[in-house]
């Protein structure tokens, strides 16, 4: 029987984590056993969870949170107060690379995670479980432990339950978890009866098989490792889509064939432009520093290559725009579609296609990008920041389209960036009519039927896939 009554949870950090899991954990629980108070610093973010347009696009989220909100679920900037009212708080705040200092372009910056321990330590007056939900380096929570302990905060308990949804498919990936993880340290009885309590909030929905315990430290690893393992996946796949350009042989038969295995399995072998997001290059960057560390040169160095090999793969495909179209495309009109770094998300942290964008950009050519969800300020925040130059230096050659056809409208070539299954629909006859020609399609995500467009009459690239002879490559 689930023990939990009346749980006053809080989660300092209202972003692409502490928003969807809050709201999932707030649905999930039965009428009355948890109350739920998510908290950020930034006094607008709290104001738009509050609003009818969420900070955050994530299929299915709008309609959890105004089922619960003022209900089970609350909103509020005032963290100290949400602080003294919870049992139980989670930290699921950014851990982004750090920029400068010890450690720069690779350790995690743990600003955040430590300020939000201080704040804890600083106004909590009754023992709270503190659960680190952000991805964090190995052994954060023996420092939160001791920041807490140092300010005579000693019978508080300290857990790691990393999180492992993926953006585009948070409600689902909370609802239906592969696994949840947990980690306290068995040998304080205070963590041992944390441990349960936080198994009794997710066994309100989680089948009990699926809630994994282990110790602290395990738990904080498994995240770095399972992001490592998953990019390592993709980078994987991008080496061999290279290979199969130069030898003739199709990358998605390949990994079909490859991925039937079932100690290999179907998942994450899609070949792409890249991989980006928030976490994967961050989290591998972290744990190459963990080894480091460790003075584990020989391991850090085997992780630091599926960033290597991801960032060449987007250089490769950047390349292959410009020897595809005759080695120049200075003055000429590309349509950009999808800026997201991946379908059904608003989020451009790290996308490939910032990268790809400033290098056509640098080329001379005339972008003209449209992506059904990412705001404008993101994009042209991004791209000034990527090429160093102002946003009326970019406007002179950057427009953002309202629609894929009008992106396309006149343009030389059509790339595609992001998997947006809208993209999939579009008529690509009437595009062919409305483009100069040759007109080329470059697709990024293998979404499009290559096959189909070639009969229309585009010159297509698609990575992985066999060369159109029509490309003036090799
Ligand atoms: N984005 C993902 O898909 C994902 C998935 C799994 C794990 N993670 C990890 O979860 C953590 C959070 O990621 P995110 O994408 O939600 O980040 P985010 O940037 O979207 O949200 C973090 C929020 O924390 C707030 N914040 C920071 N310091 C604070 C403080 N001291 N007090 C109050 N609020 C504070 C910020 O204002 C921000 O709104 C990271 O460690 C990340 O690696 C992210
Ligand atoms: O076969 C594939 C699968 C993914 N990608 C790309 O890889 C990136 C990451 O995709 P995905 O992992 O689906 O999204 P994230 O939201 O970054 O989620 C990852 O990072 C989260 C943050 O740590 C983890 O919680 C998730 O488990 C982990 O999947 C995206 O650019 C995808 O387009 C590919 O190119 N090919």
């Amino acid at each position: 029987m689930n023990g939990t009554r009346n749980l006053k949870i809080a989660c300092i950090g209202a972003g692409y984590v502490g928003g969807p899991t809050m709201a999932v954990i707030a649905a999930k629980s039965p009428p009355g056993a948890v109350d739920v108070l998510v908290l950020d610093k930034s006094e607008v973010r709290v104001r738009e969870w509050n609003s009818d347009r969420l900070p955050i696009y994530e299929p299915g989220l709008e309609e959890l949170v105004k089922a619960q909100r003022g209900k089970n679920l609350h909103f509020s900037s005032d963290v100290d107060g949400g602080i003294r009212w919870a049992d139980m708080i989670f930290v699921a705040v950014n851990t982004p690379t750090k920029r400068c200092g010890i450690g720069a372009g690779q350790a995690a910056d743990m600003t955040f995670v430590e300020a939000a321990a201080r704040r804890i330590a600083e106004v909590a007056d009754t023992p709270k479980i503190v659960v680190e939900k952000s991805t964090v380096p190995i052994r954060t929570a023996e420092a939160i432990r001791q920041v807490l302990e140092a300010n005579g905060r000693t019978s508080f308990a300290i857990l790691s339950n990393p999180e492992f949804l993926a953006e585009g498919s948070a409600i689902r990936d909370l609802c239906e978890p592969d696994r949840v993880l947990i980690g306290g340290n068995v040998d304080r009885e205070t963590d041992r009866q944390a441990v349960q309590t936080l198994v009794d909030v997710y066994a309100y929905w989680v089948p009990r098989e699926r809630i994994l315990t282990t110790n602290v430290w395990s738990s904080e690893l498994s995240k770095l490792v399972a992001n490592a393992f998953l990019a390592q996946r993709v980078s994987s796949i991008n080496s061999v889509s290279a290979l199969c350009e130069a030898s003739g042989a199709d990358v998605s038969e390949v990994a079909r064939a490859v991925g039937m295995d079932a100690r290999i399995g179907p998942h994450f072998l899609g070949a792409s432009v890249g991989f980006g997001g928030s976490c994967f290059q961050k989290d591998i960057l972290n744990l190459v520093y963990l080894c480091e560390s460790f003075k584990l040169d020989a391991v850090a160095c085997y992780w630091r290559q599926v960033i290597e090999m991801n960032n060449w793969q987007k250089e490769r495909f950047t390349v292959r725009i410009l020897h595809g179209m005759y080695n120049t495309i200075t003055g000429k009109k590309i349509a950009v579609l999808g800026f997201a770094f991946k379908r059904d998300t608003g989020d451009t942290r790290e996308s490939p296609a910032i990268d790809v964008c400033a290098r056509l950009w640098e080329e001379q050519a005339l972008l003209s990008i449209y992506d059904p969800k990412v705001d404008a300020e993101q994009i042209w925040d991004d791209l000034t920041r990527r090429c160093h130059c102002t946003r009326d230096e970019l406007q002179q050659r950057i427009r953002l389209a309202p629609s894929a056809e009008a992106a396309a409208h006149g343009s030389h070539a059509l790339l595609l960036l992001t998997d947006w299954e809208e993209f999939r629909a579009l008529d690509f006859g009437q595009i062919y009519r409305s483009m100069s020609k040759p007109a080329f399609v470059f697709d990024g995500r293998n979404l499009l039927d290559a096959a189909a467009l070639r009969q229309l009459g585009y010159v297509v690239y698609a990575v992985g896939k066999p060369i159109d002879p029509r490309l003036n490559l090799v």
